[in-house]
């Protein structure tokens, strides 16, 4: 719990999350300052955590100690010359959600070299367990780094990572990791359906087993490969599956799909490093 100031610059899905998470940890939703130009936006974040709302970026950055930007990357550049003028008067800790957005830019944006902490969440910090990849500047000081630690760790597990260049990692990995398991979801459902199950007991059946197979891998000491084993009877089911995903080279296509995501981080970052 904390009484001082967060204030989130953008309410869309990510500051969401993030929101949820905070105030199911304890966070008194009032200490918590949100802007957007979407009023149902405002509106909604208001009316389900009881944050504080405002339609422009600056009020909202007034009073604040820490700022979590939670914007598209395209956006950054714009909303962050607009509220430096605010943000000079407390030098609050910026925290930035944003993908491929560099640590460099941000400061060049809002000048004055602030204390920047990147932060890689993802959206089940909804649910207090996100994964969260976090970087700091060199001008982070200890207690900063703690704060930052603090907030992030109220909705998941946090990794701080050795260099910048990792947050893409992070990115490719967790940031966007969700998406690939429910991806798997989707098609395991989808299998469960032409094998003649209904549409709702193939979907509770799929997500219930993604459920204890991430319990299972979180509490057990054993590496995911084990566990793998002891479901694989020999001569039974599983093995007649595995040996279609791993004919296909599954571990080889997620490192391309991998790739690909941390290969568009890097786009982002060149692009935006260039227009500096
Ligand atoms: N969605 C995800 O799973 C994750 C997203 N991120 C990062 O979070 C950031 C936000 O992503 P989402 O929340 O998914 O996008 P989103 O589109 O849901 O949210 C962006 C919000 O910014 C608001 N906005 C637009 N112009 C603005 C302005 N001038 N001032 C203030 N707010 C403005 C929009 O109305 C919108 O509500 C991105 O940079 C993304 O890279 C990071 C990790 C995971
Ligand atoms: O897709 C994206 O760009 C963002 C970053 C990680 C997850 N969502």
């Amino acid at each position: 719990m904390t009484t001082s100031t967060i204030a989130f610059i953008g309410g869309g899905n990510m500051a969401t999350s993030l929101i949820a998470g905070l105030v199911a940890d304890g966070y008194d939703g009032a200490t918590l300052n949100v802007s957007d130009p979407r009023p149902e936006r405002l509106e909604l974040l208001h009316n389900r955590y009881g944050v504080a709302t405002f339609a422009r970026n600056s009020d909202a950055v007034a009073g604040a100690d820490t700022l979590l930007l939670c914007l598209k990357p395209l956006q950054a550049a714009e909303v962050c010359r607009e509220i430096a003028a605010a943000a000079a008067v407390r030098s609050p800790l910026v925290i930035s959600v944003m993908a491929g957005v560099p640590e460099q830019a941000l400061q060049y944006w809002l000048g004055g070299q602030p204390p920047i902490v990147r932060a890689m969440p993802n959206t089940p910090a909804m649910v207090q367990t996100g994964a969260i990849g976090l970087h700091a500047s060199p001008e982070v000081s200890e207690d900063g780094r703690n704060h930052a630690e603090t907030i992030l760790r109220a909705v998941g597990l946090t990794r701080w990572v050795a260099t910048e260049d990792q947050i893409d990692a992070v990115t490719a990995l967790s940031g966007s990791g969700p998406a690939y398991f429910f991806l798997f979801m989707e098609a395991l459902e989808e299998a469960g359906i032409s094998l003649g199950l209904d549409g709702e007991t193939a979907r509770l059946l799929t997500i219930q087993t993604a459920l204890g197979a991430a319990k299972m891998a979180v509490e057990s000491t054993d590496p995911p490969g084990r566990l793998r084993e002891r479901v694989t009877s020999p001569g039974g089911t599983t093995e007649r599956a595995l040996e279609h995903l791993l004919k296909a080279d599954l571990h080889a296509l997620m490192k391309r799909a991998a790739r690909a995501a941390h290969h568009r981080a890097g786009e982002i970052s060149r692009d935006l490093s260039e227009s500096l």
